[in-house]
């Protein structure tokens, strides 16, 4: 990693969605896989450094605000007007009132370098945490301890979030690639790509890269930035998940297997004593009791030529947050009927995960032109993830899904979907021939779409949509400025 002493003005990087195609429950464990692609939804943060010496208005005011490198000054000398107290303004301007000002702190004894949230409103655990996780390594292997004030900006695609009113508006449209979507944070209704993931991947990177490394050293550093967006992203959620959002948004699309649970928790908090070098040897893989093991393999892979990945909103009405917990619980108490079920689904995953690749490899090799091994593994998924939902009770592919998702595989040029990840009533993922005409056959279904079944946990789907959203493959890269003119 090459120091830069004089660290660029302005630093824009965006990373990744994901969806967890094949895997869900299977990949928290070691033993398995799963297959994750990466969407080409992304969010994008925009890290500005703010002339030192730079006063804030009154706490909350937006008057700290930089325009596009016009207003960025050059940063100063060390040691020049350093009674100034130095900031990090965040906002998300697509959202109403999502302005997060902190102070830096710096804790006794190693303890790190912690952000203290200034102004009132609902906090951001996943935009604090990434913060301080990231001011802690920069300030520990920067030359400079001195990060001036900072002003950020995340802006993330549409399909993050149901639409709004104002999201559908022609103003909205106007302003680019990003929509303005109307309401406070917390009312969005997330449509479960990995929006904190993403979040947390490109805030970290962006910082990491604007004070301690050059843009061209991302490919060189991606390993690093890995290791800190999971130690941010697990401390940031109160747990340690198997990480592949993570590894989807550093990386791209990927046969992912999870990193031993252990690696993080020894990190502990920040501010408690020794925390920056815990935080050091976590990042830079220098624990010889705890070496990273995370495998990312093919990763950036492609869908097979001709093939392409949609997903449908369902507008439901259920929230089931314990669902992994329940699965766990009954995988501990069945553990041999567990292993025998797994072990299929393992095997049955990954013979999918070689018939995409085979294909991708060898275009050819699709011979009667519609997928049919690829819709008959599929299938078989489907089938194995139906009696997980029986057997332990939880609804990961429930009536209600099952039937939308057999309606649509009719459909001429949809190979087959599943629900994705944990399953639920978030939105589904379909492989279809890569055709508008497919496109077409499903928005007409969806307009007249009505659930007939009764569902066995309570689930109600409403109106279907089909996002926006497509494969993407790619994981955290650079940006280019422009594109967020009408935004800062
Ligand atoms: N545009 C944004 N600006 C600021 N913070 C955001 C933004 N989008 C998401 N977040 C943060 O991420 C949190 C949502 O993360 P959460 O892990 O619950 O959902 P997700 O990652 O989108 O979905 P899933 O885990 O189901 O894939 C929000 O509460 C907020 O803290
Ligand atoms: C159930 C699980 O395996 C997948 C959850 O996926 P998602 O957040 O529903 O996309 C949990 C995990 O891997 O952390």
């Amino acid at each position: 990693m090459s120091m830069s002493p004089q660290p660029s003005s302005v630093t824009a990087l965006s990373a990744p969605g994901k969806v967890l195609l094949t895997g869900g429950y299977l990949v928290l464990d070691r033993n398995y896989t799963g297959t994750v692609f990466a969407l080409d939804a992304r969010i994008h943060v925009v890290v500005q450094q703010l002339r030192r010496g730079h006063r804030r208005g009154p706490s909350g005011s937006s008057d700290a605000k930089p325009a596009l490198s016009a207003e960025v000054q050059p940063t100063r000398p060390e040691g020049e007007e350093k009674e100034t107290e130095h900031t990090v303004v965040v906002r998300s301007p697509q959202f109403v009132d999502a302005v997060w000002e902190y102070g830096i702190q710096r804790c006794e004894n190693g303890g790190g370098v912690k952000v203290v949230q200034k102004n009132d409103g609902p906090r951001n655990p996943f935009v604090e945490t990434s913060l301080s996780y990231a001011l802690t390594y920069i300030s520990y292997v920067a030359d400079s301890k001195d990060f001036g004030s900072l002003s950020v900006t995340i802006l993330a695609d549409n399909d993050y979030y149901s639409e709004t009113a104002t999201s559908r508006g022609s103003a909205s449209q106007a302003r680019g690639r990003f929509v303005d979507f109307g309401v406070p944070l917390f009312e969005a209704h997330k449509t479960g790509l990995g929006s904190s993931a993403a979040l947390v991947t490109a805030l970290v990177s962006s910082l990491v890269i604007h004070r301690t490394m050059q843009a061209d050293d991302l490919g060189a550093g991606r390993d690093k930035l890995h290791n800190l967006a999971q130690a941010a992203h697990c401390a940031a959620q109160g747990k340690v998940g198997s990480g592949f959002d993570v590894a989807a948004a550093v990386y791209g699309s990927c046969l992912y297997k999870r990193f031993s649970p252990a690696i993080l928790q020894s990190v502990g908090d920040v501010g408690t004593p020794g925390f920056e070098e815990r935080l050091f040897a976590v990042v830079e893989d220098a624990d010889q009791e705890h070496p990273w093991d995370t495998e990312c393999v093919d990763f950036g892979m492609q869908l097979p030529r001709g093939m392409q990945m949609v997903l449908c909103d369902v507008e439901c009405g259920s929230q089931t947050p314990s669902m992994v917990k329940k699965v766990l619980q009954w995988r501990s108490e069945n553990q041999k009927e567990a292993d025998m079920l797994w072990a299929s689904l393992q095997n049955n995953n990954e013979r999918l995960r070689q018939e995409l690749k085979r294909l991708a490899q060898h275009p050819d090799a699709n011979t009667d032109g519609e997928f049919s091994d690829v819709r008959t593994l599929i299938g078989r998924t489907r089938h194995l993830i139906r009696t997980m939902t029986r057997r332990t009770g939880v609804p990961i592919e429930p009536i209600v899904q099952t039937e939308l998702l057999d309606n649509l595989s009719e459909i001429e040029g949809v190979i087959g979907g599943v629900v994705p990840g944990a399953g639920g009533y978030d939105a589904i993922v379909l492989l279809i021939r890569d055709d508008p005409t497919v496109i077409t056959r499903l928005n007409e279904r969806f307009t007249n779409y009505k659930s007939a079944v009764e569902d066995d946990f309570g689930g109600k789907i409403g109106n279907v949509r089909l996002l926006g959203v497509r494969h993407g493959s790619e994981g955290v890269k650079n940006e280019i400025l422009e594109q967020y003119a009408a935004w800062i």
